[in-house]
């Protein structure tokens, strides 16, 4: 299949020899290639944020229909003098993912309304099968981020098909769902979303786990104003903040049929954060065994420092009983649904 690339020569043509004066070969390694898997929705708003957010200027795509796989690439190539000098490739064939620095599959089923992400785990479990071996195989270095749902199980069987360390398999996780629940606070008080920090841990679903305790506004925290913030006697009911988060992808979903822009966007800022080495903090999914004293080997999120080798730290986060009990709550049920998953 045909890539892009600025810097390309095609042939020996006359005008071209007459053109250049050879002084050496070209390098084909950029030092931030990055795959995507699946080039549906969610992929292809992930790989249209990363290019024109300048995260990478060399995308490899890979999914099972041709046809899609060229359309979209033809689509983007025509964009080419909007970008920077992207080099994009595309190909039913994973040997064009080889030298990845990141992996990101977006491959498999998604929710119809009234499915939740759990309802998806064999069928994406079956697709993952196919994929992860392939991804590995052609960058054995590479560090894997799965958006596909149930996106903390998945995360959890990549890691187990791969063989990769546990800091190179990396979930979306709730990431997105912390940035909706900051939209939505930022809503609530009539701030810019950047200024209202808070994070939402655990399932990247229905028991995710609002930390309300920790919700601050420039380091003033919520819970020192109202000491009920969050709970079922909470006067002001904060709850349904979290409510609206839990029910945001139900909602969407209904309305377009998917979602994609949140996470695309997501999936970007994931990637600059592990490409540019930021050591910056974000809510994904990892493994947790040991962590807030859970047992069982599950894949949640916490906010996770992000470098170049991955996840270099989980942050302990000073967590309230209820926070605790939920988040364990969380990590129950995903190793229920683990035990019963073939792979
Ligand atoms: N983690 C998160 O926050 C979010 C996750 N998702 C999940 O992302 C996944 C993708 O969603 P959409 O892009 O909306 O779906 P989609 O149906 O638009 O795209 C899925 C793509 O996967 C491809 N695919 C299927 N089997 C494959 C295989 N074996 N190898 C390579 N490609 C394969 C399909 O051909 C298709 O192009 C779903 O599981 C969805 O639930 C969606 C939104 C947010
Ligand atoms: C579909 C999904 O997981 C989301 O938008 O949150």
């Amino acid at each position: 299949m045909a890539e892009s690339n600025g810097n390309s020569q095609n042939g020996k043509m006359a005008t071209i020899e007459k053109l250049f004066q050879p002084v050496q070969e070209k390098l084909d390694d950029t030092g931030n290639k990055v795959t995507v898997v699946g080039v549906g929705q969610v992929g292809m708003a992930a790989v249209f944020s990363m290019i024109t957010q300048g995260v990478t200027n060399n995308i490899a795509m890979v999914d099972v229909m041709a046809d899609k796989l060229k359309g979209e690439l033809m689509d983007l190539q025509h964009g080419s003098a909007f970008m920077r000098n992207v080099k994009i490739q595309a190909s039913t064939d994973y040997s064009i993912s080889a030298g990845s620095k990141i992996c990101v599959v977006t491959a498999g089923v998604r929710q119809r309304e009234g499915e939740s992400r759990l309802d998806l785990v064999q069928r994406n479990t079956d697709v993952l099968k196919i994929i992860i071996p392939q991804l590995v195989k052609h960058s054995p270095d590479t560090i894997l981020i799965i958006a596909s749902n149930p996106v903390d199980i998945l995360t959890y069987v990549s890691w187990k098909l791969s063989g990769l360390p546990k800091h190179r398999v990396i979930g979306s996780g709730t990431n997105l769902d912390s940035a909706r629940f900051r939209y939505l606070l930022s809503e609530k008080l009539g701030i810019a979303t950047t200024s209202c920090h808070g994070y939402i841990i655990g399932e990247h679903g229905d028991s995710s786990v609002p930390v309300w305790s920790g919700v601050n506004i420039a380091g003033v925290r919520l819970s020192d104003l109202n000491q009920k913030i969050g709970s079922d006697s909470d006067p002001e009911n904060w709850k349904e903040t979290h409510t609206m988060v839990v029910k945001s992808a139900y909602e969407v979903i209904k309305l377009k049929g998917y979602t994609s822009w949140a996470i695309g966007l997501s999936l970007s800022q994931l990637a600059r954060a592990i490409l540019s080495n930021a050591n910056s903090v974000h809510a994904v999914s990892t493994y947790l065994k040991g962590e807030h004293d859970i047992n069982d080997e599950v894949f949640l999120s916490l906010p996770c420092v992000l470098g170049r080798s991955g996840v270099c730290d989980v942050i302990r986060q000073p967590l309230t009983q209820t926070e605790r009990s939920q988040l364990h709550q969380s990590a129950d049920l995903m190793a229920k649904v683990q035990a019963g998953i073939k792979f």
